[in-house]
């Protein structure tokens, strides 16, 4: 259809609905002449088809500032922009060809053809993450969907708020506390590898295993001890009375879910607002997690009240992350976090902290099920660390009575350093971040006008940055960049790539807070599901990357398991 035929058509529309308002509200009310019904009818249409045609189309199509980028042709439906293949492709497909074929700064357009930029050059893409970045905020719709689950904290906070959030939460981070966080990290890793092990044993053929379920249940435990000082056991009573509320509700929230009013609602937002059976689930869960999440904040500042303060060193080490946000105070106000504070970035940490890490474990298994040698070779080399640790030790049946920092030694449990300096189990991590990273594509929206390169990028322009763009270009990694070659973190070309252009966890002000934590608890695990049990591909099974939040895989991970 020409472009021609397409807004005779748009008119004619435009004034059958006018057509409708005049005759319906107007000339009963008025009672005016036929001949007087019909200049207001024509008057009506025009405006209101001028006024569409002028926002949504001339002045976004061609007069627009970012119009001047070089970026794709729109699609051939009226008003939706460049949406349609990028709903259609696997998340981040149509911005790798964008960049191939017009360079680090794009120009395309989202539903209503509302302006955007995709950056992947490092050096502006710096600018946006760090030299300027309160000036490029989270679009607030995105922010509204993000805090719906994720509650008001840290992820979702802005300007100087988020400045003294981070601030105050950076201590609980650090990595003298990250230290004492290992020998729990090591509790639901330890219980995985039985429940599988044991799981694997029943046969003398490869058993089936959906690994993300389990994956999610075992790092909301990681979570759950590490942040709440919480014993959820969620992968022990998964789907028994007992059931934890938390898990429950996380996994029924991240239940991978593109229903159609999901994608309507890119072009009409208050689809998303519509009390959908999805919608009120979600809330109800919502409303459980507020629930739960506030008894365990209270237990945690009565806890902090009755500590003495004649804690040994070793001891301060072993703190949850609660633990260390109860004390955190901010020291040019003075301010400390109330208990709605510290329960929002308990929220943030429980969601934001187990989702992320398992999708990245699933991944991380089918790439080593894929490549055995790398598989094989990695059990070697985690073997002789982790098969020292006494499962038996009491820490794995009373974690939170556990003296920490003694049953480390007593249990023969690997030091962070240990773990950390183990070098195929971080090539392996790494390269299954840069390859598949959880969080393939952030936006953030202008909250000034201001030059970025040589272009001007005006307030309310979105701009996406794609980790996933750089991570997979061959000028960067060369040409088997597709490939799962962990190896190649021992090369000078990767070690040479800047943090613009390597970024899972994003870069600058806002990049994750959790990296380090996310880095440790990944490796531990991973390290103990490996060292005695075998993956391999269950046939047939080709998952999708869905982008729901993260970059789940869809189906569910599937995978073939045994005893090595
Ligand atoms: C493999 C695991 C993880 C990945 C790939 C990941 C990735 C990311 C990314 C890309 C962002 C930036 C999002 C944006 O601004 O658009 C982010 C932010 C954040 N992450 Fe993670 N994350 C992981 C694990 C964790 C863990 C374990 C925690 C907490 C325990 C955590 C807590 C957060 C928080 C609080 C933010 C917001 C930071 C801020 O805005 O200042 N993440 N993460």
């Amino acid at each position: 259809m020409s472009i021609v035929e397409k807004s005779t058509q748009l008119l004619s529309n435009v004034e059958s609905l006018v057509r409708t308002y005049v005759d319906t509200y107007i000339v009963p009310k008025l009672g005016i002449h036929a001949s007087v019904r019909q200049v207001l009818i024509a008057t009506g249409a025009l405006t209101t088809f001028t006024y569409v045609i002028s926002k949504y189309f001339i002045y976004r199509l061609w007069l627009h500032p970012t119009n001047k980028i070089p970026g794709p042709p729109v699609d051939w439906i009226p008003f939706a922009g460049n949406m349609p293949e990028i709903i259609r492709e696997e998340s981040g497909a149509p911005h790798k060809i964008w960049t191939k074929k017009y360079g680090g700064i794009v120009s395309y357009k989202g539903a209503w053809n509302s302006n955007r930029i995709l950056v992947t050059d490092p050096n502006l893409v710096k600018q946006v993450l760090t030299t300027h970045s309160y000036d490029y905020i989270k679009p607030p719709a995105t922010s509204e969907f993000l805090r719906r689950i994720l509650g008001n904290g840290l992820l979702v906070a802005e300007g100087d708020i988020h400045r003294m959030q981070r601030k105050m939460l950076n201590p609980a981070f650090s990595l003298s506390a990250l230290r004492g966080m290992v020998p729990l990290m090591t509790v639901p890793g330890v219980r995985l590898r039985r429940k599988w092990l044991s799981q694997a044993k029943e046969s003398t053929e490869p058993v089936e295993l959906i690994v993300s379920k389990d994956l999610s249940l075992a790092t909301l435990d990681v979570i759950g001890i590490t942040a709440m000082g919480s014993n959820f056991e969620s992968l022990d009573k998964y789907n028994t009375p007992d059931e934890n509320k938390i898990s429950r509700a996380y996994l029924d929230v991240f239940s991978v879910d593109a229903s159609l009013v999901r994608v309507l609602a890119f072009f009409f937002p208050l689809l998303g607002k519509l009390p959908t059976k999805r919608a009120l689930e979600v809330k109800e869960h919502r409303r459980q997690l507020d629930l739960e999440t506030r008894k365990l904040v209270d237990q945690g500042i009565l806890r902090n009240k009755s500590v003495s303060n004649d804690l040994t060193l070793e001891q301060e080490r072993a703190k949850d992350l609660l633990d260390l946000m109860v004390k955190s105070v901010d020291e040019a106000s003075g301010y400390s976090m109330t208990p709605e504070d510290l329960q929002n970035q308990c929220l943030t940490f429980l969601a934001a902290g187990h989702e992320t890490t398992s999708v990245a474990l699933s991944w991380c298994l089918w790439l080593l099920a894929k490549n055995p040698e790398i598989q094989d070779a990695l059990r070697e080399e985690v073997r002789p660390v982790f098969q020292k640790i006494n499962t038996e030790h009491s820490i794995y049946q009373n974690p939170l009575d556990s003296h920490r920092v003694r049953s480390q030694q007593e249990a023969n449990i690997p030091d962070y350093n240990t773990i950390d300096n183990l070098p195929l189990l971080n090539n392996v991590c790494k390269e299954t971040l840069r390859l598949i990273p959880p969080v393939p594509l952030t936006v953030r929206i202008a909250d000034k006008t201001r030059p970025l390169g040589q272009y001007v990028i005006p307030k309310g322009t979105i701009v996406a940055i794609s980790p996933v763009v750089s991570h997979h270009s061959p000028e960067i990694w060369g040409d088997d960049v597709m490939d799962f070659r962990p190896s190649r973190w021992n090369e000078d070309r990767a070690k040479a790539v800047s943090p613009y252009e390597y970024m899972p966890f994003l870069a600058g002000v806002r990049q994750c807070i959790g990296n380090k934590f996310a880095m440790i608890e990944m490796k531990t695990l991973l390290a103990l599901l490996i060292m005695d049990l075998k993956y391999t591909e269950k046939e047939g099974f080709h998952p999708i990357k869905k982008q729901q939040v993260t970059l789940r895989p869809s189906p569910n991970m599937t995978l073939m398991v045994t005893p090595a």
